[in-house]
């Protein structure tokens, strides 16, 4: 096995960054990993555990700790940290970490200033962390990870209420990675055609899903690691194809569809009935006064 990419970073060695880590060693995808987190001993102990991963395993994939300065020739970051905090949200649970992630990211964003590769945001909530770590940062692609996780979920869902393979299903949920997510049924196809989409059973299994996983195994992390190496492989230029991404669109930032083509990203957009375009209209405005009050705050 060959690494296809020399370097890659992750930031947070939580429930999300490790297992983002583990999924990196495995599919042997970069050289070196190296991994960086709010106490230095918490990634020495998170580099030996992806060490006894890679002896069992054969994997030609390096871990590495170090601090957040030294991810700077990394052809990618992925960041995974969360700040201590109790989440008090009963509803629109991922807004309820904003006032707490917002300083550690600012702080990550100002750490890696300049920083020309690639950025993966997964920090909740991630539509405002992700346009905050870019402003910040002044990093040129910067993304975040969200939307192309709840396209992955819909389309299961979608197959399984429709009793067809996954595969045969095309459709995104784009807008806000939260209760504002908008599903584009209007232009749902399964092998090609179009579907009538039972959009309450997709909204509710939506909505609940991340809660019942949480509920289970204490946090969502499979789901997620497999989202940031789907977007890792599209924006490192092994693979084209289409990953829906939270991303700076007109003057908001929220998840849309983006076409990769060798590693470059196009928006493509599609087409929205009234209902959907309603929905998008008030995903952006959520997330713009959202952004704006923790700017002010
Ligand atoms: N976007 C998505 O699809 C998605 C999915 C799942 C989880 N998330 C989010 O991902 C984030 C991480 O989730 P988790 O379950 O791994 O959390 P966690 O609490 O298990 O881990 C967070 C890690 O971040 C580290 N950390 C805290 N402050 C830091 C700093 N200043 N610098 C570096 N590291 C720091 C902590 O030490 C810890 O290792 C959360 O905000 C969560 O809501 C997003």
């Amino acid at each position: 096995m060959t690494p296809a990419v020399g370097a890659i970073g992750v930031i947070g060695a939580g429930a999300v960054g490790q297992t983002v880590a583990a999924t990196l060693v495995a599919s042997a995808l970069p050289g070196r990993l190296l991994v960086a987190s709010r106490l230095l001993d918490q990634a020495h102990a998170l580099v030996a555990d992806l060490d006894d991963m890679r002896q069992a395993t054969g994997s030609p994939v390096r871990p590495e700790a170090c601090a957040v300065a030294g991810l700077a020739d990394c052809a990618a970051v992925v960041v995974a940290a969360r700040a201590s905090f109790t989440n008090t949200h009963a509803s629109d649970v991922r807004m309820g970490g904003a006032a707490a992630n917002a300083p550690v990211v600012v702080a990550l964003a100002t750490a890696l200033r300049g920083y020309a590769g690639t950025v993966l945001v997964v920090t909740n909530p991630v539509d405002l962390m992700s346009r905050l770590f870019a402003e910040t940062s002044g990093c040129p692609r910067v993304y975040g990870i969200g939307s192309n996780l709840d396209s992955a979920r819909y389309r299961l869902t979608l197959a399984r209420l429709l009793g067809v393979p996954a595969a045969a299903v095309d459709g995104h949920v784009i807008g806000e990675h939260g209760e504002a997510a908008v599903v584009c049924a209007s232009t749902t196809t399964v092998n090609g055609r179009p579907v009538s989409v039972p959009l309450a059973e997709v909204r509710a299994e939506l909505r609940t899903r991340p809660g019942r996983i949480s509920h289970g195994v204490g946090r969502t992390r499979s789901g997620p690691a497999g989202a940031v190496l789907s977007a890792l492989r599209k924006a490192l230029a092994l693979d084209d194809g289409i990953e829906e991404l939270s991303t700076g669109h007109g003057a908001d930032w929220h998840g849309i569809p983006l076409r990769f083509t060798s590693g470059r990203p196009v928006p493509c957009l599609p087409g929205l009935d009234a209902d959907e375009q309603a929905q998008l209209t008030a995903a952006s405005t959520k997330l713009r006064t959202a952004y704006q009050a923790l700017r002010t705050s």
